[in-house]
């Protein structure tokens, strides 16, 4: 049996960096006892306030991103955090090596119906300024030395790369350990799976109805193929299926407000998730090119998302270079 940090001190991390992904798993196991205890812990239900993105804050996207903070600054590896609950970065330890940004709890509407949610992270080595900026974090998702996620489901698992292939971790209950379950994760090239919320397909842009409709046109249209579809409204279940099982994720631009480029945000959403999406052998584009490539003019940014089978997010790409 592996442990996280047996498995990363045989790799070539860093300690330091050892030690941050650690911490991490430490406060999302924390995370994950308040969600299983549900109802009985009073932590479900709206806060009653709004975050700096106009969204009604969950009790628990204010306790896990508490918890996260918490745990992350008084370990003194980090320099600052980002967080989706955060209007500003907040600033660490001056000796901090290490820059974390994340979304504490990523599907929250998905609380109250007792599914899946998860925690996403992305870690980037701090550059020698003296005092942290938001500036620090802009930095193109290329840079992360490590990123991944929790996930919050029937198990609780620890997916994360730090540069090395994907390792999938499940939390072993009885010792409270997350232990090492896939060495490496391989995304296949091709698929007969998509996810998009349908709803909007009135919203989209032309290029993405003509691909949706070439997939739902199944054997009987130019893909002569049949497609399935699964949307779980929680990016880190539905991410979590295509690095089990394949198949392509995407959430586009919209017309519903046109000001914004897209729902999911680039520096802990589509940054990390394009990581681990590249890290296993798939794709993770904008509308621009890769995810990663991407250079980031606020913490908040939001960006338009296809990732999953490289051969499946070329052709969808393609679509729009029509
Ligand atoms: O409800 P929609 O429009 O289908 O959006 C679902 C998407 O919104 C998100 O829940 C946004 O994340 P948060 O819950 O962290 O705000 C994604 O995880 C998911 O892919
Ligand atoms: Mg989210
Ligand atoms: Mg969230």
């Amino acid at each position: 049996m592996q442990r996280l940090s047996s498995q990363l001190q045989q790799s070539n991390t860093p300690p330091e960096l050892v030690s941050l992904i650690d911490l991490i798993a430490v406060a999302c196991k924390d995370i994950a006892h308040r969600l299983q205890q549900g109802a009985m812990s009073g932590v479900l239900g709206s806060a009653g306030e709004e975050n700096v993105q106009g969204e009604t804050q969950k009790k628990l996207d204010v306790i896990s991103n508490d918890l996260l903070k918490d745990y992350l600054l008084a370990s003194g590896t980090v320099r600052g955090l980002a967080s989706e609950e955060e209007e500003g970065i907040v600033a660490g330890s001056d000796k901090g090596g290490y820059l974390v940004a994340f979304d504490p709890l990523d599907g929250s509407s998905n609380i109250d119906i007792n599914s899946m949610v998860g925690t996403i992270f992305s870690i980037f080595k701090a550059p020698a300024t003296d005092a942290v900026s938001e500036q620090d974090f802009l930095q193109p998702g290329r840079n992360q030395a490590a990123a991944g996620y929790v996930l919050y489901g029937p198990s609780v698992m620890l997916v994360l790369s730090t540069g090395e292939g994907v390792q999938m971790y499940t939390l072993d209950q009885r010792i409270g350990e997350f232990v090492l379950t896939v060495e490496k994760v391989a995304i296949a090239k091709d698929t007969k799976e998509f996810a998009i919320n349908m709803s909007n397909q009135r919203f989209w842009a032309e290029p993405m109805q003509r691909y949706i409709g070439d997939l739902l046109a199944g054997s009987d249209g130019p893909r002569e193929k049949n497609f399935n579809m699964r949307w779980v409204a929680a990016m880190v279940a539905d991410v979590h299926r295509i690095l089990c099982r394949g198949g392509l994720f995407t959430y586009p631009w919209d017309n519903r407000e046109p000001n914004k480029p897209g729902k999911l945000r680039l520096m802990y959403e589509a940054n990390p998730m394009g990581m681990l999406v590249e890290q296993a052998g798939g794709l993770a584009y904008t509308d621009t090119g890769p995810i990663l490539d991407v250079q980031p003019e606020q913490i908040h940014q939001r960006v338009p998302v296809i990732l999953g089978a490289a051969n499946e997010v070329a052709t969808c790409v393609a679509y729009h270079a029509k």
